[in-house]
């Protein structure tokens, strides 16, 4: 098999606010089984796609779509940090081969990344450095916001160039489902947190960033008891997007409009995007087969939760 692929919710609150004793082993087991899989697939290549929350991106520059050619992890949450382990030789080919592709990514020397990027390689992975990683950020909060259909071109240029190189390549999508946690938007705030989504919100004093970490921690325990609080989760939403996944059927999405995401599944449901084009990069291999796929709303973490995996046909 030269190639795997693992699409996994992620959650700053896991640890902080979390769902009952059945309910997390549930999700460890289905985490546990897919860390088992990857170890046995052994890649000698990751490619992570993830979204960004104001922790790295910022209205300074805001990309559609980042490769990193070296990336760092905050922290945050109480996530791992440090340097994660990107090859740069690689990740350099890789956006060379997706800019001359037709996809005008942005390239990052010094990407900085949070939680988003952070879980999926530590619970899947075994921390940031294990094994060596190309991160693509894909703008998933800050609009404009990419399409559906020019996320699912970027993972298709990705998965033609991880083809090429005729490595064990596994490929990951963070993020998602239906949610909408309290993140910031520019048109609704001014002054201070207007000009820290632009950019001053790089470098965070601790204590607002404890401060910033406790607004979603608190929001959090008011959403279980009132689902209205936040915009509400859509598990009928998300167990069809994961059809449409499983199906192979990438490009029904593509007339799916950003305004009418936000409105039936919450604004953070654009990280959905993620997997789209770790479909589509897995797509470039050939016909797939999904399975492992597991959905449960846990309103704890403000998300429709999934996994799912998928590998080429033999
Ligand atoms: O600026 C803030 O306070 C952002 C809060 C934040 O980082 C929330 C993140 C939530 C997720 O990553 C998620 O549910 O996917
Ligand atoms: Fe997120």
């Amino acid at each position: 098999m030269t190639t795997l692929l693992q699409c996994l919710s992620h959650t700053p609150l896991v640890g902080h606010f979390d769902p009952a004793p059945a309910v997390l082993d549930e999700v460890e087991t289905v985490i546990a089984k897919a860390r088992e899989r990857i170890a046995t697939f052994d890649p000698e290549l990751v490619i992570l796609f993830s979204p960004d929350h104001y922790n790295g991106f910022f209205y300074d520059v805001m990309p559609s779509f980042c490769i990193g050619m070296a990336a760092h992890a905050i922290g945050d949450f109480g996530t791992a940090a440090g340097l994660l382990s990107v090859p740069q030789a690689l990740a350099e080919q890789c956006a060379e081969a997706v800019l001359a592709d037709g996809i005008d990514a942005a390239v990052s020397y010094r990407m900085q990344v949070d939680h988003g990027f952070a879980q999926p390689l530590e619970d899947l992975l075994g921390g940031l450095q294990r094994y060596p990683v190309i991160p693509v950020f894909i703008n998933s909060v800050a609009p404009p916001l990419p399409s559906f259909q020019r996320a699912r071109l970027l993972g298709e240029a990705i998965g033609r160039f991880a083809r090429s190189t005729g490595k064990r390549v596994l490929l990951l999508g963070s993020g998602g489902l239906s949610h909408q946690p309290p993140v910031p938007e520019l048109a609704r705030v001014e002054g201070l947190m207007a000009d820290r989504l632009k950019g001053s919100g790089r470098y965070l004093p601790a204590d607002e960033r404890e401060a910033r970490q406790q607004r979603v921690i608190s929001a959090a325990r008011r959403f279980v008891e009132d689902p209205n609080s936040l915009h509400p989760l859509n598990p009928e939403w998300d167990q069809q997007f994961l059809d449409t996944l499983a199906s192979a059927r990438l490009s029904d999405l593509d007339g799916l409009g950003n305004a009418e995401l936000s409105a039936i599944a919450g604004k953070s449901t654009h990280e959905v995007k993620t997997w789209v084009a770790a479909f589509a990069a897995l797509s470039a291999f050939g016909p797939f087969d999904a399975f492992d796929r597991y959905y449960r709303p846990i309103p704890e973490w403000i998300a429709g939760y999934g996994a799912l995996a998928a590998r080429p046909l033999a």
